[in-house]
């Protein structure tokens, strides 16, 4: 862990000391268990901060602090939904993220972490498909379908009224043409933190058309 770039990341979310010494004991666990499940690749282990604490964080801020339930799909090692769930016990305590990883090894490392930093979240190790509706205000994946897929997801999970956001890459655009030709929708894209070819998207709205 490098002091400076957590400190910057206090700074840039204005999060309190107690906030940061949670995510430096999550950054932890990540170098512990990675080896033997591999929940980031291991050339961006080095660089936490910025590669995964700062491009979860992001999405924080793009949702209504009063909303109550967030829903991360296919959380992995906890990208974007431990973040938000740290950063949300200072900032918004009663929220409660539901994180959603059908891989066994990785639902488990997210229960170990949760509990050890005392977090208000809800694991589900199950396939998405296989979840009753979820009804959470905000729902976020990252790194896990095309954005047609995605849709499919919030239309199933999350409230009529509530909000996605959906971190996309380089070919962001032609997922979003894509998407246009079965859904209509709201969408803001917001240039990502953490990389300059990449996007946030935050999507109201979706019908099918
Ligand atoms: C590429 S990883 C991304 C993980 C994390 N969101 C990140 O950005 O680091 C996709 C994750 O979604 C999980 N996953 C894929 N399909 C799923 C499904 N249908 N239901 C639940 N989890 C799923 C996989 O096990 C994997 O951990």
């Amino acid at each position: 862990m490098s002091q400076s770039e957590a400190e910057r990341f206090g700074a840039r979310f204005d999060v309190s000391r107690e906030t940061l010494e949670r995510l430096e004991a999550y950054e932890s666990l990540l170098a512990k268990w990675n080896p033997a499940i591999n929940l980031v690749s291991k050339s961006t282990l080095a660089d936490t901060w910025a590669r995964h604490f700062l491009d979860s964080a992001q999405l924080f801020d793009l949702a209504p602090i009063e909303a109550r339930s967030w829903a991360d799909l296919g959380a992995g090692g906890g990208f974007p939904g431990l973040v938000i769930a740290v950063m949300s016990l200072e900032k918004t305590p009663e929220r409660e993220v539901v994180l959603v990883e059908s891989d066994l090894r990785k639902s488990a490392f997210l229960s170990t972490v949760s509990r050890e930093l005392g977090l208000k979240t809800r694991i589900l190790a199950k396939r998405i498909e296989e979840l009753d509706p979820l009804g959470v205000e905000i729902l976020s994946a990252r790194a896990l379908a095309p954005l047609s897929q995605l849709l499919e997801f919030a239309e199933r999970h999350l409230r009529p009224d509530g909000t996605a956001l959906f971190p996309k890459g380089a070919r962001w655009q032609e997922e979003l043409a894509q998407a246009r030709e079965s859904w209509s929708f709201d969408c803001e894209a917001s240039p990502s933190l953490s990389d300059p070819n990449s996007v946030v998207l935050k999507i109201n709205g979706a019908k099918r058309v």
